[in-house]
């Protein structure tokens, strides 16, 4: 992947990029709650990983932050405004998430589905003017998917597929990116290059969370964690204050061994089952 450029590189956002929150939010599904009275604020400049074992409520979480699921109660806030008040079209210029599930039926070349990512910014018939060709150019190199963008999306791989959903997501110039699992389909060297990417898209004012099964990844890329158990919140807040073998094992049932990485100096885990 290439070196970041950030959503806002291009100059054209000259608002200050605003928190996204939850307060309190529940989802109640044949009665049982899969989010549980669920609080917590996604900073711009941050990386949160979005922790826990399956089933834990991470995708529906993720799909509240993003808007695409209303709460039954608590309320998610863009700033100091009710998603639920905002219009989907205003909502997508302010918040991405890529899927933890990837389309497969859209039958396009990539640089056209990236080009999906610009439809927020576009009025309803307009075709795509220079700032957009712009975006989706950035956004291409941003996730690693250039070389990808004369290919037919359904000819690409599950990884390769990871990427253009990236590349849309960062097509849209958002201020929240939400991704459930992007590490997945990735093999090593892509699964770092994505994480350094994320980074890099916090440290130009962007909020970030992932939903993520890889502890280690979250440790070494996250500079929030929150940590989820049956719906609810077991631990949030700084990564090197909350990471400890007692919230590990008190949430997955696993010991572990907290250790500093050699190369990096970041929180390392040792995993074992005794
Ligand atoms: N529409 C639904 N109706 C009933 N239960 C649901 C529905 N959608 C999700 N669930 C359940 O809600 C719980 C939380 O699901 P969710 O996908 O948010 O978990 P997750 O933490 O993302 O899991 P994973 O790590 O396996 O992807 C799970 O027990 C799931 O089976």
């Amino acid at each position: 992947m290439s070196t970041v450029r950030a959503p806002a590189s291009n100059g054209s956002r000259v608002t200050k990029p605003l928190p996204l929150s939850a307060e309190h939010v529940t989802v109640t599904r044949g009665g049982k709650a899969l989010v549980d009275g669920v609080s917590c604020s996604l900073r711009p400049g941050t990386v949160t990983g979005i922790l826990g074992p399956n089933g834990a409520g991470k995708s529906t979480l993720l799909h509240l932050l993003a808007g695409v699921l209303p709460a039954d109660s608590g309320t998610v806030l863009l700033g100091n405004r009710p998603l639920s008040r905002i219009s989907t079209r205003e909502r997508a210029r302010s918040i991405a998430l890529v899927e933890q599930s990837l389309p497969d039926d859209v039958a396009q070349p990539v640089r056209g589905v990236v080009a999906l990512g610009r439809t927020p910014h576009r009025s309803l018939f307009a075709a795509d003017g220079p700032a957009d060709h712009a975006a989706v150019e950035r956004a291409l190199a941003a996730a690693g998917a250039r070389h990808l963008a004369e290919r037919l999306y359904p000819t690409l791989s599950g990884g390769e597929r990871q990427r253009v959903q990236l590349a849309r997501a960062l097509a849209q110039e958002p201020e929240v990116l939400l991704l459930d699992e992007p590490t997945n389909h990735l093999d090593a060297a892509a699964q770092l290059e994505t994480l350094d990417l994320l980074q890099g898209l916090a440290a130009e004012g962007l909020a970030v969370a992932a939903a993520l099964h890889d502890i280690n990844h979250a440790a070494a890329s996250c500079s929030h964690l929150l940590l989820l158990h049956g719906g609810r919140v077991a631990a949030a807040g700084p990564t090197e204050e909350i990471l400890t073998p007692e919230l590990i094992r008190r949430v997955y049932g696993v010991n572990a061994v907290l250790l500093v990485h050699p190369a990096t100096g970041r929180p390392l885990v040792a995993l074992s089952r005794r």
